[in-house]
This record gives C-alpha cells, sequence and structure tokens, in this order.
C-alpha cells in the first residue's frame, strides 16, 4: 500500500493512506542501518510503501521510500555531523510575515528566499493581518510586493480573517504541498486553522519508549486540505536554516544577482567591497534593491548562518 507520512515521533510515522486511513507505522530494521547521515530516515511528506507485520494483522511497517523531489534538511544540534530531515517533497515555501504586532523585518525574509533558493523551491511571501495597516504600513507593503515582484517572487497580502482572502490562499495552495513557516504572532497558526479546520486526519498518538522522558524535538506535521493539496506546519521552526551554503555561493541564491555574477573585474568577487564589481554597479543604478544588496552583506559576514 502507498501512502504519505504526516507526522513523526522519531520510530513512529503516521501514514496517510488513499482511502484517508491514518495508520501508523514502524520502519523496517534496515533503514536504520542506512548510512544516510540523517537522525531520522523517513520525514513528513515522504510517499513511502507499507505493508501489514506478517506476524501481526496490527502493525504496519514502512518498507520503502519513493524517490524525493526535494528535502529540508537541518543539522542536529545533539549530532552536529548528522542532518535531521524536516519535510521532503515541498512545492511551494510560504513565508508569513507581518509588517504590524509584530514587524517581518527585510533581512529575515531575504534569509527565507535565500534558504528557498538553495533547496530550488519556490516560495511565497504572505503578507498577513492588513486588517491592522494604516496608510502608511499599505504603502510599505506594496513597495515591498513591487520590489520582490521584480525579481520574481509573488507574494499575497491577505487578513486570516477574510474569508475571501483565505479562498484566494487556498487558490494559490491548490495541488501543491506547501510549508508554512514564520515568526510567532504573524498568525500562523490562526491561518493553518482556517485551512485545516473541518480535517479529522488526527492521528492516534502512541506512547512512545524511545521518546519518554527525553526532550522531544519539534516535529513538522502535514494536513490534507483537498485531494492532492498538502500544509506542512513548521512549529518552533521560525525560519529555515541556511543550509550548507558556502560564501562565495551565497549570491546565486540572489536571483537578481545570478545573472550579473559573471561580469565582475574579479572572478573570485565577492561582492563586497571589489572594483568593478557588476552587483555593486547594478545597486548604484537600482536594478540590485538596497535591501536586497544589504541582506546579501550581512549573510556574508553571519558565519552562523552557514553551519
Ligand atoms: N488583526 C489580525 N490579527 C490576527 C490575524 N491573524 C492572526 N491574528 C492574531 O494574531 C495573534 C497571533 O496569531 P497566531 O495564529 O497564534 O500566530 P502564530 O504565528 O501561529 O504564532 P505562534 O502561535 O506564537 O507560533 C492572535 O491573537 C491572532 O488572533 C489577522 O489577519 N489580523
Ligand atoms: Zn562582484
Amino acid at each position: 500500500m502507498k501512502g504519505r507520512v504526516i507526522k513523526s515521533t522519531g520510530s513512529w510515522y503516521s501514514v496517510l493512506l488513499e482511502n484517508k486511513e491514518v495508520v501508523n507505522c514502524r520502519l523496517r530494521g534496515k533503514f536504520k542501518l542506512d548510512k544516510q547521515k540523517v537522525t531520522n530516515p523517513v520525514t513528513v511528506g515522504d510517499w513511502v510503501e507499507i505493508l501489514v507485520e506478517p506476524s501481526s494483522d496490527t502493525e504496519y511497517i514502512i518498507t520503502d521510500i519513493y524517490p524525493r523531489d526535494n528535502y529540508i534538511i537541518r543539522k542536529s544540534p545533539k549530532k552536529l555531523a548528522y542532518g535531521h530531515l524536516l519535510a521532503s517533497n515541498i512545492d511551494l515555501a510560504v513565508l508569513v510575515a507581518s509588517v504590524v504586532y509584530p514587524k517581518t523585518s527585510t533581512g529575515f525574509i531575504d534569509r527565507f528566499l535565500v534558504t528557498a533558493e538553495a533547496y530550488r523551491i519556490p516560495s511565497l511571501i504572505l503578507f498577513n493581518k492588513k486588517d491592522l495597516w494604516d496608510e502608511e504600513a499599505r504603502s510599505f507593503v506594496e513597495e515591498m510586493v513591487n520590489t520582490y515582484k521584480s525579481i520574481g517572487y509573488s507574494s499575497l497580502i491577505m487578513s486570516s480573517f477574510n474569508d475571501v482572502d483565505i479562498q484566494k490562499l487556498r487558490e494559490v495552495l491548490h495541488g501543491k504541498t506547501s510549508l508554512f513557516s514564520g515568526h510567532s504572532g504573524v498568525g500562523k497558526s490562526t491561518l493553518l486553522n482556517k485551512l485545516t479546520g473541518n480535517i479529522t486526519q488526527k492521528t492516534q498518538e502512541v506512547s512512545d519508549f524511545a521518546n519518554k522522558g527525553v526532550h522531544t524535538t519539534t516535529f513538522a506535521e502535514m494536513f490534507e486540505i483537498e485531494k492532492n493539496t498538502f500544509v506542512i506546519d513548521t512549529p518552533g521552526i521560525k525560519e529555515l536554516a541556511l543550509a550548507e551554503i558556502e560564501e562565495e555561493e551565497l549570491s546565486h541564491y540572489f536571483p537578481e544577482m545570478r545573472e550579473l555574477i559573471g561580469q565582475c573585474k574579479y572572478h573570485n568577487c565577492t561582492h563586497t567591497h571589489e572594483p568593478g564589481c557588476a552587483i555593486v554597479e547594478a545597486l548604484n543604478n537600482g536594478k540590485v534593491p538596497a535591501s536586497r544588496y544589504n541582506s546579501y552583506l550581512s549573510m556574508y559576514d553571519d558565519e552562523d548562518n552557514r553551519r
């Protein structure tokens, strides 16, 4: 039987079957022996093949994982050489942002976009809480939307409490698997509750020896909001980590810079101080937005983000 992993506790996996039933599965031993550098061989979003454990008619076993289109990995804080697979098979990375209560900085937005670029996942910036904006906030958002649009990024302006907006969001998400991220307080849970409100896919809680007494990691959880349309909530994960991005690669993940890279005077230009830099020239004539270049510099300086 084929299904999709919607939740995992580390040793148990909840799998959504085609008939909408959710079953709890364990992994077959061989996965644990794999030499992958991950703490969890199976993650939320994986399509898997399962069967009923022959020696029991109630236990399910994951026997195979279908090839992943992509996946998001974080470094495990405990075992640095290992990564933790956060989610897989994602079509859209949605950043829920807000300009008031709280304010999401452009630096934070750009970090998110760069990470999504590195994972080759299209992204959407969702400016939420529009009902709270005054004229100034509104024009600030419009300016940002235009800047991002000129680079090729889509935005959505909305309020969690506006049904027409929620409907528009549903249309954008239709047929896709979308991962939601955002600062605390931007309205991510409110939005997800609107999208998932009448879903009864509640997974059975499993008592889990392996995790007893251990401070459990936050795991992502996925919901099917309509046929073939999934949303992934990532509790406690504010931003996607800038996984494995080398300094010299960073500009490749800024689409407006990417096309200029070969035109700098020095082939190893870092675009920070060198003469004859095509990116700085584009900045000076307005083709690279100043806010984006500032984000580039701050990410370039910030060693922590490349671990
Ligand atoms: N005015 C307004 N308030 C909103 C909107 N969306 C959410 N809120 C409110 O903002 C507060 C935070 O919303 P949450 O959905 O809990 O935000 P969150 O991003 O999930 O934050 P955490 O739960 O801390 O992760 C709540 O009081 C919501 O009612 C909106 O579109 N407009
Ligand atoms: Zn340069």
